[in-house]
């Protein structure tokens, strides 16, 4: 990371990081403040950053080097693959320092600069941010907002925007309103890039509701495209009052469906502009598709502990895993952090994937969050989290939530685990295949005549042509 204090480098680190751990790339934010509160202490005054006194310089050295050692020892020994070094590397020797001692090291380098002119906008993040940071704790608010004004322009008599032209940079220039590439190379920079590039920070709710209870639900059976039960349909006709109360009137939403009967006829009574996604339909259960979980356990026992064992891999015959599910819903995940207020109709095991990546919880557990029928979740992104409502409609509904085996609930262990490792095209076990239906449909108008996104469409196209590049690691 890039810039002045309360530029939301903090926020960027943190979103990236969770977006590639959801996505199963292992990263982690090292936080040189955090290693300078460990060593030196915090409440130290704005003088201790004053780049004419050596005492401090010397000490914020000191963090950034043992942040640094433990961030190489992660990449080099232990199991990470991308860290964010989150400290302000606002001049052209710290950050020549950090690329060519991790160059050395085979590790790719891509700076991440944040620049913002609109003095209200820092002011905010001081006010909402740093004030109740470790630094501030105990101190008057308005002496504190002071403090961390001298302590920017201390960094501001040295800061050196990047201009070095060898290196792989983006510069996001207030909050988007422009944003400048160089050099971005390979798959996973440019997916950080365009990542980065769609984050906003306008306040905002993002809404989920599973479609109304369907046949399918009552009757114990996984998947289909069955209609919503009666009791469904009551929950269907309540959604656009609950829908209003928390939203407020005359605000603006969307609501997103998938191509599914239920999620669509969950959202007819909503007033609001609709898109049906086809990425957004429930993880396919493949041969099990129509059937009971007793079924699955009778006709497909082995598969049925299989899955016990490893949720999350597991992946239908025929069918999809979690983890398939959370690819094809990475467009999902782009396009809800360029959204403002968005109500997501969905299923099951989908909301699951996206709550989890708000919620920042790890892929094991993922398959077993708790999203109830007939219940409206309420999440309002923070500086560091989201914070969570959750709306109970007094409407009966079956609870299609199954726990975690325990180890005595736990079939024994298949000798044939069907743990698909990576992406679909490399399942290697006789009992997995890949699966068929996300390739979706193409059709871009739905039955009822919403525009139809199929999960593969880019929504704003990459740059074609960036040079290959060998095998660092970022
Ligand atoms: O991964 P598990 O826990 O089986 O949950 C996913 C299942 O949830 C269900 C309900 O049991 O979702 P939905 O209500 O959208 O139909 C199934 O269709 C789907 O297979």
């Amino acid at each position: 990371m890039v810039g002045l204090p309360a530029r939301g480098k903090t926020y960027i680190s943190q979103k990236v990081c969770r977006y590639l751990n959801w996505l199963g790339i292992t990263t982690k934010v090292f936080n040189v403040g955090n290693y300078r509160r460990q060593l030196h202490g915090a409440n130290l005054p704005h003088s201790f950053f004053d780049p004419h006194n050596s005492a401090g310089e010397n000490q914020r050295q000191e963090a950034a080097q043992a942040a640094l050692d433990d961030m190489l020892n992660w990449l080099l020994h232990g199991d990470g693959m991308v860290a964010l070094y989150d400290a302000t590397n606002s001049t052209h020797k710290r950050r020549r320092w950090l690329h060519d001692t991790l160059t050395a090291q085979g590790i790719q380098v891509l700076f991440i600069e944040s620049i913002c002119q609109d003095e209200s906008l820092v002011l905010a993040n001081v006010r909402d941010v740093k004030l109740s940071s470790p630094d501030y704790q105990h101190m008057d608010p308005q002496l504190a907002a002071l403090d961390f004004s001298a302590r920017i322009d201390h960094y501001k008599e040295q800061y050196e925007t990047i201009t070095e032209q060898e290196y792989t940079y983006v510069k996001l220039i207030n909050v988007g309103s422009q944003n400048i590439i160089n050099r971005i190379q390979g798959y996973l920079e440019s997916r950080i890039v365009y990542y980065v590039l769609n984050l906003h920070i306008q306040p905002r709710k993002i809404y989920f509701s599973r479609h109304g209870e369907s046949q399918f639900n009552v009757l114990g059976k996984i998947g289909g495209d069955s209609a919503l039960s009666e009791q469904g349909q009551r929950y269907a006709a309540q959604l656009p009052t609950l829908v209003q109360t928390h939203l407020g009137p005359d605000r603006q939403l969307t609501v997103w469906t998938s191509t599914m009967k239920r999620t669509i006829q969950t959202a007819e009574g909503l007033q609001y502009p609709k898109l049906q996604w086809k990425a957004l339909d429930e993880l396919d259960a493949g041969v099990c598709d129509g059937m009971t979980y007793e079924e699955i356990e009778e006709q497909y026992p082995e598969d049925y502990a299989n899955r016990d064992e490893d949720k999350f891999n597991y992946r239908y015959r025929g069918g999809e895993s979690y983890r398939d599910v959370v690819l094809r819903l990475e467009p999902i995940i782009m396009e809800l952090e360029r959204h403002e207020n968005i109500l997501v109709i969905g299923h099951q095991a989908i909301l699951r994937c996206i709550y989890a990546y708000f919620m920042n919880y790890s892929q094991e557990d993922m398959p077993y969050i708790k999203i109830p029928l007939h219940t409206l979740i309420e999440l309002t992104p923070k500086a560091y989290g989201c914070e969570e409502k959750r709306y109970k409609v007094d409407i009966d509904a079956v609870d299609t939530h199954r726990p975690k085996p325990t180890v005595e609930t736990k079939k024994p262990k298949s000798s044939k685990l069907a743990i698909q490792i990576d992406s679909p095209s490399i399942a290697s076990s006789p009992s997995t295949s890949v699966t068929s239906s996300p390739t979706g449909s193409k059709v871009p108008v739905g039955a009822s005549g919403e525009i139809v996104r199929d999960f593969m469409s880019p929504i704003v196209p990459i740059s074609p042509g960036f040079p290959p590049k060998d095998t660092k690691r970022t």
